[in-house]
């Protein structure tokens, strides 16, 4: 049976990526800092991936188990396996680098002429890569030649681009309320019944044999149409969501304005991927537009929390993620001005959730520094880049005017 390490046991790894390898044969060891997760894990034979959907199913995944990734127990797992995923959340990904710096090293010593492909299963452009070089960056310590050889031409680090809307769950849903119940189904995850999973069939050393992973050629084409059109919505839903006091992402696509501003932001986003990338065609582009908008977002069975999608604003405002990275594509593709992509960058910026750490120092920035100083630094638009600069200018006085058009009260 062949076997994976699987980092991060949550929402994507627990229904998606762990069933997907599960479904096609291998044993999944996640690895996961959680340590209650992972006695869980150990604990329960299986666990439940209900679909959600309007006709509603599950599935039964078995055949896993659970390390703590912190453990040195981990490092016994890699000689055994030929394949590593990763879903941790991008930020997270030079955290884990160092560990399977190691494990590369066991394999290495126990099969020097192993093949061991890593996929990083995280939103962003190019993880799999970011892991690599950080991964490079430990192996190279103390490396010797043969190692560093191996590294060279044994390892593949593919990126993908992960697509399925995995919310938190409450297994009381399905349970009802009996604490014992809600025990047994705490590893229970709900998910809706569309996925996809797109992996750089270039980068791959191996042939992996698994159902519903794609493979493609072209693979910054599928990572930039799924992150600057599914993901684009649903932070711009969500971020203006927010501001007009919704909790979840249903409540807030059925308010026309948010819906609107939503819709146009992705229309600016394709209007640039279509002229970027020639791999899809308008038709099939508007299609997959409305299956997000009109489907996806508006699944009545799923239940998405608009502080998860808002999660994490410093890596969402970054030049080369779901606002700032299609806005910027406008302007250098010359499809005219991104002007609903600016409205949902300012309303991130104006994102005040004092549970997420990234919002209190936006926040804390904005009213110390000025909302330049952030557009500047966590969105990086540099002076002097000159579409950059228009960017800029763009954002700030949308910031100021965004209350007056939302007809809200915003925070100062
Ligand atoms: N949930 C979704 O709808 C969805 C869909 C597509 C892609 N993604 C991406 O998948 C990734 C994970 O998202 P999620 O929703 O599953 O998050 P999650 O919070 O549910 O799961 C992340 C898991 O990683 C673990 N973790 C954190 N730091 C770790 C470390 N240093 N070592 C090992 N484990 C660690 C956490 O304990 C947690 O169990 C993110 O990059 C996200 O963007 C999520
Ligand atoms: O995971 P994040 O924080 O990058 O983004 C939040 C959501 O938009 C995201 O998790 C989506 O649900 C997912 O990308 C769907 O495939």
């Amino acid at each position: 049976m062949p076997n994976a390490i699987h980092f991060g046991a949550g929402n994507i790894g627990r229904g998606f990526i762990g069933p997907l390898l599960a479904d096609s044969g291998y044993h999944v060891t996640f690895a996961d800092v959680n340590e209650a997760l992972i006695d869980s894990l150990n604990s329960h034979k299986s666990y439940t991936v209900h679909i959600l959907s309007q006709k509603s199913s599950t599935t039964e995944i078995s055949d896993f188990s659970g390390v703590v990734s912190t453990s040195p127990d981990l490092l016994e797992e890699f000689p055994k396996t030929d394949l590593i995923t990763t879903s941790v959340g991008a930020q997270i990904l030079p955290k884990i680098a160092p560990t399977i710096a190691q494990g590369l090293k066991r394999i290495h010593r126990d099969h020097p002429d192993a093949i061991v492909d890593m996929i990083a299963c995280e939103n962003g452009v190019g993880a799999s890569e970011i892991l690599r070089k950080e991964v490079k960056r430990h192996f190279k310590q103390d490396a010797t030649s043969q190692e560093l050889e191996f590294f060279e031409k044994n390892v593949g680090f593919a990126n993908c681009s992960v697509d399925r809307i995995v919310p938190p769950f409450d297994p009381a849903q399905v349970t009802g309320s009996s604490e014992q119940q809600n025990q047994d189904h705490e590893l229970d995850v709900g998910v809706e019944d569309f996925y996809e999973w797109v992996v750089d069939q270039d980068a791959l050393k191996a042939e992996h044999n698994i159902h519903g992973m794609k493979l493609a050629k072209n693979l910054l084409a599928y990572v930039e149409r799924k992150l600057f059109t599914l993901n684009t919505a649903h932070a711009t839903v969500s971020y203006l969501g927010y501001l007009k006091g919704y909790t979840t992402v249903n409540e807030a696509m059925e308010d026309k304005q948010i819906y609107n501003i939503a819709k146009g932001a992705v229309e600016e986003s394709g209007a640039a991927l279509l002229k970027k990338h020639s791999v899809f065609s308008q038709d099939e582009h508007e299609k997959y537009i409305s299956t997000i908008m009109d489907r996806r977002l508006k699944n009545p069975n799923v239940q998405d929390e608009i502080a998860r999608v808002c999660r994490a604003p410093k890596r969402k405002l970054g030049r080369n993620d779901r606002l700032i990275g299609p806005a910027m594509m406008d302007y250098e593709y010359g499809v005219g001005k991104p002007v609903n992509l600016v409205k949902a960058i300012a309303a991130a910026v104006w994102y005040d959730d004092n549970g997420d750490q990234d919002a209190v120092e936006i926040r804390k920035r904005v009213s110390r520094d000025g909302v330049e100083c952030v557009l500047r630094e966590v969105c990086e638009l540099k002076e002097g880049d000159g579409n950059g600069d228009r960017l800029l200018e763009n954002v700030k006085v949308t910031y100021y005017t965004l209350k007056a058009e939302l007809g809200i009260e915003l925070p100062n």
